[in-house]
């Protein structure tokens, strides 16, 4: 496993990676992250035990690997505060920034570096991430494997050849928690409109979701054979797939990864004038 690994920004995504990486036997202690104010540290140090700072360079002086994990808005400024301490230690860089091009940061950051592109998502928290990554024509073998070292210790990894799939990934897996979180609030009001208390609804949702998901992983059947089993003729759940499909669940999700990925393309566009 790599070093010592700085992340750039300590806010969800990089408190998500820290937090699963601690969790899964990390050493605290080689484990650093910034920020603009230090209020935003204090828990990180005090709870994980992590080093902390607020100067980006200077944090990133001995650093094997470099976290960019700062708003993608922001991250042009950042990387110009950044390029002279990266250019003398010329670690690895992962970004995990959606939208941003390898190499629109690699030029914000002086350019002839080896850089991961990676779309995580927050459930690495709980060491139940998923994450697409993409490694630029200079990342060796050895830095592929930390980057994957790295990212697997908070879930599975994907590695993708062409960098636009990120944008995809960033569809199905990035930005893909937030569906299901809103399928919870959704699930929930519904079975507090059909009496349920809403704690009990609640819990159900969740379980019944994790359940689900942890059945298809370990199954060899398909989503549709999966569903279809639990769909008797003239039955429930039949009743309410029917109410799905005709309402346009898939198309509404298709068109809303599609927004996803597009935003992600546009993004990339707006920020590659700096
Ligand atoms: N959230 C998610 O689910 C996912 C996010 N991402 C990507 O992760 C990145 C971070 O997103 P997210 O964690 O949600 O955003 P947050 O706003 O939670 O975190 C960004 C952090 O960066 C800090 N920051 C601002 N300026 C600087 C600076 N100059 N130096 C160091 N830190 C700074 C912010 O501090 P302050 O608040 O004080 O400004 C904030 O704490 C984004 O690029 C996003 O695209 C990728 C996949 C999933
Ligand atoms: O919403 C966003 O832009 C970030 C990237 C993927 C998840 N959150």
């Amino acid at each position: 496993m790599a070093n010592r690994v700085t992340f750039i920004g300590a806010g969800n995504m990089a408190g998500a990676i820290i937090g699963g990486m601690i969790d899964s036997g990390y050493s605290a202690g080689d484990i650093t992250a910034t920020s603009p104010d230090d209020a935003m540290l204090s828990p990180l140090r005090e709870r994980l035990g992590i080093n902390t700072a607020t100067d980006n360079a200077a944090a990133v002086s001995d650093a094997d690997v470099v976290v960019l994990a700062v708003k993608p808005q922001i991250m042009h400024q950042v990387c110009e505060g950044l390029r002279e301490a990266i250019q003398a230690r010329r670690p690895l860089i992962v970004s995990v920034a959606a939208g941003l091009p390898a190499a629109t940061l690699e030029r914000w950051l002086g350019g002839d570096l080896p850089l991961v592109r990676c779309m995580p998502n927050t459930p690495s928290l709980v060491g139940a991430g998923a994450a697409g990554l993409y490694a630029n024509a200079r990342v060796d073998e050895t830095q592929r494997k930390q980057a994957s070292e790295l990212v697997e210790a908070v879930g599975l990894v994907e590695w993708v050849d062409d960098e636009a799939l990120l944008d995809a990934v960033t569809a199905v897996s990035g930005s893909a928690p937030a569906y299901f979180f809103l399928m919870f609030e959704a699930m929930e009001e519904a079975g507090i409109r059909q009496g349920l208390p809403a704690e009990t609804a609640r819990r159900l949702a969740m379980q019944t979701a994790f359940g689900a998901a942890k059945m298809a992983m370990a199954s060899d059947k398909t989503p549709a054979e999966l569903k279809r089993n639990v769909m008797s003729p003239g039955g429930t759940t039949e009743r309410a797939i029917e109410h799905l499909e005709q309402a346009g669940l898939r198309n509404t999700l298709a068109e809303a990864m599609d927004a996803c990925s597009a935003r992600a393309r546009e993004m990339a566009k707006e920020l590659d004038k700096n």
